[in-house]
Order: C-alpha cells, then structure tokens, then sequence
C-alpha cells in the first residue's frame, strides 16, 4: 500500500514537472492513469473487465493525473476556456458559481452567455468573468410578431456561434430559467455545438430541457448530464418509463446513460454516481452535511474544465479506456467534495455556497505547481 502510494507520488511528481505538451509526458499520465483507475500492471482485457463493474475511484488520483502542470511555455487560454449559458431575470448565482469556479480552479477564461437583465448582475458579482447579454426571455419581445421572433432568436444565435470554436466546454442551464422563448434558442445552441463537436455539461434548467427533448443530447458522446435528486428522478420517468430504484441505483443509471446513447451521467447524491452506459464509477468521499442551493453549480463549471483537461490527455482512437467525460466527472465531484469539507470545518451550519468555492483553491493547492 505504501510502496504503491510512494510510487503515485513519484511519478506524480515527475508528470507535474515535466511539459504536458511533449508526448512522453502524455504517455506516463496515461500509463499512470490506468494503474491508478485499476490497479497497478494490470493486463489491459482484466482492465477492461475491471472498468465494467461500479467501483470507488481514486478521485484525488484522477485530479492529479488530469490536471496540467503550470508550465511558462503555455499562453493564455491553453487551461481552457469555458462558457455558461445561464442566467435569468430569476437566477443570477448558478451561473456566476458555476463559471467563477471554473475560472477557481484553473481555466484561463470563463464566459456567461445570459439574459440582459442578468448581465449586469453577473457582471457586478466579478470582473474575472466575460458576460454576453445575449438571451431574450419572452417578455421581452411579447409585442414581437413571429417574423421579428424569428429575427431575434437569428441574432442570438450568431452571437452565440462566432465564439462557439473557442470554447474547449460549455455549461448549459444553471439559471437558465424556463421559459419558452429562451429554452429554444438554447436548443439551437446545442445543435451548434454540436456540429463542430464542442463538449457540454447540461444541469438545472438545460435539463429540463433535455428531458422533454432527449434528442438535443441522445448518442452525442461529448455531452454530460449532472442531475441531481428531483432532475434525475424526471429523466428516468421519461426515458426509461419507470420510477427511481435506489436498490439498483448503479443498474439504473447505467440503462439510463445507454438508452440515451451513451452520454455521460453524474447522478448527484450520499454518493456521486458516474456512468457512460458501460462503466459506473463513485464518488462518495465525506464531503459536508450542508445542502445549501449552488453546489451542483459549482460541480457542473468544475466538470468542464476537468473534462477539457481531460481530453487533452487523449491520445489515440483507441484508448477508450481514458473517457475524459468520466475522468472530468471524478475530478470534479472529488474535488467539491473536498472543498464543501473543509468549507464546513470552517463554516459549520453557516456554510455557503461561496464558502465552499473559496475552498477550492486551497483544497487544490498540493496539486497547483
Ligand atoms: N443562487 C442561484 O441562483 C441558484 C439557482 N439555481 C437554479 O435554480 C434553477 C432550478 O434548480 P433546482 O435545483 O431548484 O431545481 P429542482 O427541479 O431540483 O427543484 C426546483 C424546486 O421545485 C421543487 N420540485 C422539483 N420537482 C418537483 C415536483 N415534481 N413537484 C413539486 N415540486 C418540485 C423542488 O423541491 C425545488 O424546490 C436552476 O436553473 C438552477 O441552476 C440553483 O442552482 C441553486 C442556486
Ligand atoms: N446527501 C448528500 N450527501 C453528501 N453529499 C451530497 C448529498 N447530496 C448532494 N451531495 C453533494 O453535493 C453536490 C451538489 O449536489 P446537489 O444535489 O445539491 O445539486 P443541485 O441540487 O443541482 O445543487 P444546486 O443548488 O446548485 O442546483 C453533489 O456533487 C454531491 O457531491
Ligand atoms: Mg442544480
């Protein structure tokens, strides 16, 4: 056990020092990601069996793996730029936690894509983020006759897609509210994505709208759902026609994630359930008994940005082994588990959302050179 852990350190410590774009130092991470997915020499169709049924993963191992080293050769924008689209009249906190913990943890820009009346909230929140007033709620053209509709919704999404090829990620839905109008532009921006293969997260109100439009995601390998209780319980009703089985939780949420294709799912919980269809992963280190609203937000600008990071390790068509969705989604749960902890020995019942996103950094910091 020691050996072994001496061994992780080590060649932590090598990966971390070394530049990530050579690609020797892409092959160790790899080579050291599939021991510490699966234990150490292990033969690759034993790995393979081994990746097929639940088990704990070793998150603090897969953040280590997946994070780059701060290496001086790098520009700005190589960790990664990230965009949010969410914000409402309602809801300007979802999208604030979820893009500023992107930017917390390590991406170079974070972006908010929201309505105008939450521009300026956002903006006013921090002038780390890059906010675009670009959605429109129904309200706000209810005097509109279909073809000016049709104009707006036209503009919005050209302002959406002359930044859609920067992005390494987007985030769809933390304070995306519910209204029609707005919902459909956010379909047409996930066909946009889509076509030139951007990655997303869909959480809050996105899954709402993927749940009554499961084709917006359906075998689209680039997308990741994170829902949490109430979400969850609503796209198993509409996709697998039945009630939750929390006996059968991990079988459930495998037939869920393959019935929509193969997708990425994060069922948010005691224990953070991950699966693409084929492998279902945990996460249950002690994070904090608070449930104060904003978490999932930060777990879904988190996913994001270790998702891109992840699929900067990817090397071949053939190591499926090193699905970044599923390497971005133990990162992430692992990491805001940590922080929430140390958040709450601070904070006790006062714990906020924000209390925890200050964590972040300090829980991460062993990993930040
Ligand atoms: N500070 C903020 O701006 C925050 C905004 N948030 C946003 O709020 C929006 C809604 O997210 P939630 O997590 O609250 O959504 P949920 O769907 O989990 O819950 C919404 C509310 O409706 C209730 N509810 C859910 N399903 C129900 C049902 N079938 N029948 C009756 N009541 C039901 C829940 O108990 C909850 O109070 C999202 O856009 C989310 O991103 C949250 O992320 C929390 C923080
Ligand atoms: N019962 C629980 N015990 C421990 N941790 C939990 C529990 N429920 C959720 N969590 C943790 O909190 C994180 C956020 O999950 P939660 O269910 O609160 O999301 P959410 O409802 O989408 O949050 P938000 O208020 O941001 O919308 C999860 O990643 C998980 O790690
Ligand atoms: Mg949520």
């Amino acid at each position: 056990m020691l050996a072994k852990h001496g061994f992780i350190s080590a060649l932590g410590r090598l990966t971390s020092h070394s530049p990530s774009s050579s690609s020797s130092s892409v092959l160790r991470r790899q080579e050291f990601l599939v021991r510490t997915l699966c234990g150490s020499r292990i033969h690759r169709p034993k790995l393979i069996r081994a990746m097929s049924s639940t088990s704990e993963a070793d998150a603090e191992n897969v953040l280590r793996i997946v994070t780059p080293s701060l290496d001086p050769k790098r520009h700005k924008g190589q960790a990664g730029k990230i965009a949010v689209i969410g914000g409402c009249r309602e809801y300007t906190g979802a999208p604030y936690f979820a893009a500023i913990s992107a930017l917390k943890i390590g991406a170079d820009l974070s972006h908010v894509f929201c309505t105008k009346d939450a521009a300026t909230v956002i903006k006013s929140y921090s002038p780390e983020l890059i906010v675009h007033p670009v959605l429109e709620e129904s309200y706000s053209i209810s005097q509109f006759s279909e073809e000016e509709k049709r104009k707006v919704q036209d503009k919005v999404l050209g302002e959406v897609d002359k930044w859609m090829e920067r992005f390494d990620c987007l985030v769809i839905g933390p304070g995306l509210g519910r209204d029609q109008f707005l919902l459909e532009c956010v379909s047409k921006i996930m066909v946009l994505a889509k076509k030139v293969n951007v990655p997303f997260v869909v959480d809050g109100d996105g899954l709402f709208l993927v749940t009554n439009s499961i084709e917006l995601v359906k075998s689209y390998p680039l997308a990741v759902l994170t829902p949490n209780v109430n979400e969850y319980k609503r796209l198993v009703q509409k996709v697998l026609n039945c009630e939750v089985d929390e006996q059968n939780s991990e079988d459930q949420l495998r037939s869920l994630a393959k019935q929509i294709g193969g997708v990425t799912i994060l069922k948010k919980g005691k224990s953070d359930l991950i699966s693409n269809g084929e492998t279902v992963r945990s996460v249950g280190i002690y994070g904090s008994p608070r449930r104060c609203g904003g978490q999932g937000d930060i777990l879904s600008g988190s996913v994001a940005v270790f998702l891109s990071w992840a699929q900067q390790l990817k090397s071949s068509p053939e190591s499926s082994l090193e699905n970044p969705a599923i390497l971005g989604c133990i990162a992430a749960s692992g990491l805001l588990r940590k922080a929430a902890s140390l958040a709450f020995t601070k904070h006790k019942r006062s714990t906020l959302t924000s209390d925890i996103i200050e964590c972040l950094g300090e829980r991460y910091g062993f990993l930040s050179y």
